[in-house]
């Protein structure tokens, strides 16, 4: 059945240093853990430090944000073979921090999609309402849009190493966390979305995460969701300790 994932999304943090001693902390502590994935995705312009200091550990390496090109004139982005370059076998994408502040559209987190999934990394594909969408009663909508659009042109065979992650706008940051029935009611559209999409088998596999003011003493309930296989850490992946503690109440 499905591994538990726990992914720290360290976004616009850390420097060479601490974000070096972070993911070797990180990985001292991960030998005693079993039955969890982890994942480290730091800045891209640490990812090669990062993986030097992962490497033969039991904690992956991702990246934040990558670009559907191959390579050329396009300043400032990175490419999938870039990312393999140095490491990378995870790429978080679309997340909300993307489409809603640096204008990532759903065409956009599809064709970035199909792009790491041709280069053979996983996509973490980020999904999730606003508030006033919540508000609205928009939240089944706006995840099942978001989720049709990334997945369009996905085949049966690669949707299994596709990650989703469901993360609540209104969860990011704020210390307000998802319930765990809120949670699990949007995590189960989601594997139901998958399901009609391919088959009840291929929906079986996939790892949906939750991802919004995950901390380590609000994880094991919303893990013990039947549809929650595991979490997208902001904050609280800023610390080994919290972060390890998350992924113990993966157990
Ligand atoms: O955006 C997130 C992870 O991608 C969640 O961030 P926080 O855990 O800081 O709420």
């Amino acid at each position: 059945m499905r591994r538990y994932l726990i992914a720290g999304n360290w976004k616009m943090n850390t420097d060479r240093s601490t974000g070096v001693a972070l993911a070797t902390a990180i990985a001292e502590q991960a030998a005693d853990l079993k039955d969890v994935d982890l994942l480290v995705c730091p800045p891209s312009i640490y990812l090669a430090p990062v993986a030097q200091a992962l490497a033969g550990k039991a904690v992956a390496l991702g990246a934040q944000n990558m670009y559907f090109e191959d390579n050329g004139a396009f300043t400032g982005e990175v490419s999938s073979a870039m990312l393999t370059d140095v490491g990378a076998e995870y790429v978080i994408l679309g997340h909300s921090e993307r489409r809603h502040i640096l204008g990532e559209t759903d065409q956009d987190v599809n064709k970035k999609t199909l792009k790491a999934l041709a280069a053979g990394i996983a996509p973490i594909v980020c999904v999730g309402e606003k508030l006033e969408e919540r508000e609205a009663g928009e939240t089944a909508a706006v995840n099942r849009r978001q989720f049709e659009a990334a997945f369009e042109g996905v085949t049966a065979e690669q949707a299994t190493s596709v990650v989703i992650a469901y993360e609540p706008v209104w969860a990011i940051g704020t210390g307000k966390v998802a319930t765990p029935e809120q949670a699990e009611e949007v995590h189960a559209d989601l594997r139901q979305l998958l399901t009609d999409r391919y088959n009840a088998e291929i929906a079986g596999q996939v790892r949906i995460l939750y991802g919004g003011s995950m901390k380590p003493g609000n994880a094991a309930e919303l893990m013990a969701q039947p549809n929650v296989d595991g979490g997208l850490i902001g904050g609280a992946a800023l610390k080994a300790e919290d972060f390890i503690g998350i992924a113990k109440a993966a157990g």
